[in-house]
């Protein structure tokens, strides 16, 4: 099984790179699941229910989450319709929704787990006895398990991926909005990026207009934080091929396409 992972898509300028993209890679990559992360897809802030048909209808499979999960308060309205929307599993118990969903295709099961990192975040429930839960559970069907944990901390995420080297097929990390070069395979057979980066604007400040920004780093004064509806993208992602047998990862690989990197397709 091929699956395609697409980072942190912040804002319009983030949901028309994937329109713009995601064709091109579906051509050149053939991924059989395209998983992406929604948390940032409305204005920086949170999903709408249209933005997550929207995302689907360009080809998207499933959506994970992350800390802005709750921010559109719309999102109360739809998460346990949403079929193919998953937010952090380590979230409280009181939280609606769901944190892993399987998805088959061709006859092949793929379950995709969302995590929460807790290093310079709220204290949400352990990340790491949550994902062995969720594995134990999603094994009994398939061994193809793909982790995303949205966090903060190189270390926290990195420890996490050692500590699902054999039993995940891929664990990605999120959040940061930058990606990190460290694609790779762990000894068991586990795949692993410390975090795929973003898709959203490419000339800003992890997305967010850099004026602000630099403004609130300089003055430590209120500024608001907007994400431009104008401007150059970004598109990061990361791609795994996975052994339909085994559920161990074959080939991994960095995607960034922008300017600088233009799409080679
Ligand atoms: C980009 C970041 O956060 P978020 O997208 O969750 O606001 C971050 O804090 O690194
Ligand atoms: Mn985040």
């Amino acid at each position: 099984m091929k699956v395609l992972f697409i980072g942190d898509i912040v804002g319009s300028i983030g949901r028309d790179a994937v329109e713009k993209y995601l064709p091109r890679l579906k051509r050149k990559l053939s991924p059989d699941v395209v998983i992406a992360n929604g948390e940032n897809a409305a204005a920086g802030r949170g999903i709408t229910s249209s933005i997550y048909q929207q995302l689907l209808q360009m080809g998207v499979d499933v959506i994970t989450m992350g800390n802005h999960t709750w921010d559109n308060k719309e999102i109360f309205d739809f998460i346990d319709e949403a079929d193919y929307l998953i937010r952090p599993a380590n979230f409280s118990s009181e939280a609606p929704g769901k944190g892993m969903v399987q998805i088959s295709k061709n006859g092949v099961t793929l379950s995709v787990i969302n995590l929460h990192g807790r290093v310079f975040l709220p204290p949400h429930e352990d990340p790491f006895a949550m994902a062995d839960m969720l594995i134990e559970e999603a094994r009994q069907t398939s061994p193809l398990v793909f982790v995303d944990f949205h966090a903060e901390a190189t270390s926290e995420k990195i420890a996490l991926g050692w500590h699902l080297d054999g039993k995940a097929s891929a664990v990605v990390g999120t959040h940061t909005h930058v990606q990190t070069a460290d694609a790779r395979i762990y000894p068991n057979g586990t795949a692993y990026i410390t975090d795929v980066g973003m898709t959203g604007p490419y000339d800003e400040i992890l997305g967010m207009t850099k004026e602000s920004v630099i403004y609130k780093f300089q003055t430590n004064m209120p500024a608001r934080f907007e994400v431009p509806k104008k401007g150059r993208e970004v598109l990061s992602g990361f791609f795994v091929e996975i052994d339909d047998k085994t559920g161990k990862a074959l080939h991994c690989e960095r995607i960034y396409i922008n300017e600088d990197y233009p799409f080679q397709g």
